[in-house]
């Protein structure tokens, strides 16, 4: 479920270090604080954590800095290859938001970068659910990703990025599944989770929710 984006990630494995470090104009803000975002998202979670969508392993490494039970989910192969060049001791395994090892032993938060916006609106309630079915109280979900406050500032930011001329993220924020926070805030809430969000670029926010 969700996987339909894999082969672009399989071909963008190469460059993308290069992309996130700024060196594409037209997701320069995107990817804008990208250290200081994945590295709150790490600093909220501690203990057995699975982070999903681990790409290249940039914040997997900050998670082992923190915690040493980590492992990352990743479907793409040639992100999982690039990111065991960077980190051979990571433990990232071939998965998804809804293929993961559960060893039955409690987890203590989910976490991922740039990557929820890959399941539908149906698909992201459905792993809400099975995320609150799995943790315990004070258990946490930490996302970074792309959202929007409502539906018109979404169309703004597609207008902005047709403007630009920045074609491929005009295309991306159409295809790409990608919600507003008042959704998620539902989502979150329906399944007995406490949630708040911030701000960390013009596009990505921190949604930090907590099991109640
Ligand atoms: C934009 S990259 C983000 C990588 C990394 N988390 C970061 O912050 O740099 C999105 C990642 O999500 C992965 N992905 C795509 N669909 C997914 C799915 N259904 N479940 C889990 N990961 C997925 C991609 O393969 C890719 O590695």
């Amino acid at each position: 479920m969700g996987t339909e984006f894999i082969d672009l990630f399989d071909q963008w494995a190469d460059s993308y270090d290069a992309t996130v470090e700024g060196q594409n104009d037209e997701y320069r803000e995107v990817f804008r604080n990208y250290s200081d975002i994945l590295k709150s998202v790490a600093d909220k979670v501690s203990g057995k954590v699975i982070e999903f969508g681990s790409g290249t392993g940039n914040l997997t490494a900050l998670l082992l800095a923190r915690t040493t039970d980590v492992t990352g989910v990743e479907p793409s192969r040639e992100m999982r290859r690039q990111a065991a060049k960077k980190w051979p001791e990571a433990k990232i395994v071939a998965g998804d938001f809804f293929q993961f090892p559960d060893d039955r032993e409690s987890i203590d938060a989910f976490v991922s970068s740039y990557a929820f916006h890959h399941l539908t609106d149906d698909e992201k309630r459905k792993a809400v659910q099975l995320y609150a079915s799995l943790l315990e109280k004070d258990g946490k979900v930490v996302f970074a990703d792309t959202m929007f406050v409502d539906e018109h500032h979404h169309q703004q930011m597609i207008r902005k990025a047709e403007e630009n001329h920045y074609v491929h993220l005009a295309e991306d924020l159409q295809t790409e599944y990608y919600t507003t926070i008042p959704k998620l805030k539902r989502m979150f809430e329906n399944e007995g989770f406490e949630v708040n969000f911030s701000s960390l670029n013009q596009y990505v926010w921190i949604l930090e929710a907590i099991k109640l």
